[in-house]
């Protein structure tokens, strides 16, 4: 697999023949599906000028990819090929474009951009499924470390801080009760036209908790130096500005 990043350039993982630049300042915000990462994720990006590592969006590429190769089915009991899962992961080539209209990072995937669908639950769950492979998260360690290596970067997901980036200058673990971010999937949902059951998204949030916290490798837990931060009861901007107070804190400068 490569990925490459907004100016296209590929981050090539075999590559070791570049002389490494002065390390980049590196921001994680890990935490669980809904908490607000990617919203926080964003402003630090835009108002720090960093890269932004929507390290989510890979596992939902893989976990839909192996979806359609027939390799998951909607069966959440079933066992997967975690070889045939490995061997599709390293055959896909991933471009991550930030669009400023939407907020959020288009992907495209050997040339062809992914569509809305990779970002809605099912995909998720199919993510979460997949993400329990120890040489899965392996294929995709490196790629996501190259990325600190061009500018400042904010990674968004579950094992920045821990695994990815364990000497980050900044660590958060952004959290909010299961019922605070079932009701934020929900409004998500019908604020973009579709429909949506708080029960059934609690559900099926709980259960990608359960997976991603108690798997093996990387699971889904705060770093020892991370911030916690609860955000059931704070709103966006609450949780973006005490965010940025902890960056300060930490040395990192906001231009505004
Ligand atoms: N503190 C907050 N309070 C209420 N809604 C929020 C908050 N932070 C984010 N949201 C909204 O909740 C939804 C999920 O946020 P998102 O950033 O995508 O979470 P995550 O990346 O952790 O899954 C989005 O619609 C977002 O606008
Ligand atoms: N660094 C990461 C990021 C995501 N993931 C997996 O990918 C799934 C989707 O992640 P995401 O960040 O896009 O999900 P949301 O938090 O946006 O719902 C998670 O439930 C995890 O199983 C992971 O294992 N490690």
């Amino acid at each position: 697999m490569t990925v490459s990043t907004a100016d296209n350039t590929p981050l090539n993982s075999d590559d070791t023949s570049q002389v490494k630049p002065l390390r980049y300042p590196v921001i994680c915000i890990d935490g669980p599906s809904g908490a607000g990462k990617g919203t926080v994720t964003w402003r630090l990006a835009q108002a720090l000028n960093y890269q932004l590592l929507d390290s989510g969006a890979l596992y939902r590429i893989v976990g839909l990819k192996a979806f359609e190769a027939g390799l998951i089915t909607a069966d959440t009991n079933q066992t997967i090929d975690e070889t045939a899962v490995l061997a599709l992961t390293q055959s896909l080539e991933i471009a991550f474009v930030p669009n400023n209209e939407s907020g959020r990072v288009d992907i495209l995937v050997n040339g062809e951009a992914v569509g809305e669908q990779v970002r809605n639950e099912t995909v998720g769950g199919y993510a979460s499924q997949i993400a329990v492979f120890p040489t899965v998260r392996q294929a995709l360690l490196k790629l996501q470390q190259d990325m600190a290596t061009r500018s400042g970067l904010v990674a968004d997901g579950r094992d920045m801080g821990t695994v990815v980036f364990p000497d980050a200058d900044v660590k958060v673990y952004l959290t909010a009760s299961a019922e605070a971010r079932a009701e934020r999937r929900v409004t998500q949902l019908l604020n973009a036209g579709q429909t949506a059951d708080f029960e059934a998204i609690l559900t099926t949030i709980k259960a990608r908790d359960e997976r991603d916290e108690n798997r093996t490798t990387a699971p889904s837990k705060p770093a020892e130096d991370a911030l916690l931060l609860d955000s059931s009861t704070l709103d966006a901007n609450t949780v973006y500005e005490q965010v940025k107070k902890h960056c300060q804190d930490q040395g990192i400068c906001f231009n505004s």
